[in-house]
């Protein structure tokens, strides 16, 4: 039988603060979204494990489009495989809404369907237990 646990999606969403724009045209760096990565990982690790789990490395990260101060950024995970302490997770961030600075200081629109911008395969390892 299956572990009940494989396909548990969890998603976070953020608004991305000026304070992070890093490159010209108020880009963000590639780092942030893998940081919001770790942060829904570790929410999944708490659901099936009971802890927050290590991240031991990614085998795949795609950029695909620009992340951008003003943006609300939805992280998500999916679990794909289960080992004995390994769990591999899919992972994608799409902007859900954007800046318009050209249509005002505080312009924004929603952004639909969200646009993906990074996709990537992660594995967290949870501690034995006890
Ligand atoms: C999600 C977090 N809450 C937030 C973070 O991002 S943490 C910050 C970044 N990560 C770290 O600081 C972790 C540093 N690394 C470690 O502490 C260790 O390397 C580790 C705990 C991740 C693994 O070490 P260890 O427990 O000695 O590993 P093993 O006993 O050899 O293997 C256990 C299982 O993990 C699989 N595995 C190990 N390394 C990798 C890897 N690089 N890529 C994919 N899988 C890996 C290994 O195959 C074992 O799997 P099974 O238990 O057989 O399923």
């Amino acid at each position: 039988m299956s572990d009940p646990n494989l396909g548990l999606t969890v998603i976070h969403r953020r608004y991305v603060p000026y304070s992070h724009a890093h490159y010209g045209g108020n880009l963000v760096d590639g780092a942030y979204t893998l940081g919001l990565f770790g942060d829904v990982a570790t929410e999944v690790a708490i659901r099936m494990d009971g802890d927050e789990g290590l991240l031991a490395g990614y085998s795949e990260i795609r950029f695909l489009g620009p992340v951008r101060a003003g943006d609300v950024l939805e992280a998500g995970a999916e679990v794909v495989r289960i080992g004995r302490r390994s769990r591999e997770l899919r992972l994608w961030a799409q902007v859900v809404a954007r800046a318009e600075p050209e249509r005002g200081a505080s312009a924004a629109r929603v952004v639909d369907p969200p646009e993906r911008v990074v996709e990537a395969v992660a594995t967290v390892v949870v501690p034995t237990a006890t």
